[in-house]
């Protein structure tokens, strides 16, 4: 199996990035988002994210993944679930689903809390190599 590394620098298809923190040894990970469309009069603030990687499994298959974002500039929580795919040149990518939960004031607004949407991250060059 060609190994994908999550570790490192991501792109989305909207522009934004997220850096990768090495994961540790129970496959749980730290990173940072940092968004290029949240509508928001705040400066955009990078905000922190947590995740955790499923650990290889029996069928030669990419394992699965979560994280949580906390934006730090609005009252909301994007989780993200996807798996890597490693294409036959050695490309990486993160094929994702995401949910996008909205604080509300009011259990009458809840239906209009929760986005769902896709998201496809590309891996940018570290400045590293
Ligand atoms: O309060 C808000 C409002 C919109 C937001 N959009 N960003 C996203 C939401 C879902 C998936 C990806 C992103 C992104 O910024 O790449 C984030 C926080």
């Amino acid at each position: 199996l060609r190994p994908c590394d999550l570790q490192g620098l991501w792109r989305n298809e909207l522009g934004s990035n997220m850096t990768l923190l090495a994961l540790d040894m129970d496959g749980t990970f730290s990173g940072s988002y940092h968004t290029a469309v949240a509508a928001t009069d705040k400066q955009i603030l990078v905000s922190p994210l947590q995740g955790v990687l499923q650990p290889p499994g029996t069928k030669g298959q990419q394992p699965t993944f979560g994280f949580t974002v906390q934006w730090q500039f609005a009252d909301s929580t994007t989780v993200f679930v996807g798996q890597c795919f490693v294409d036959r040149r050695g490309k990486e990518t993160l094929e994702t689903a995401w949910l996008l939960r909205e604080g509300v004031p009011s259990r009458r607004d809840v239906w209009k809390a929760t986005s769902v949407g896709t998201n496809v991250f590309t891996r940018l060059p570290n400045k590293m190599e």
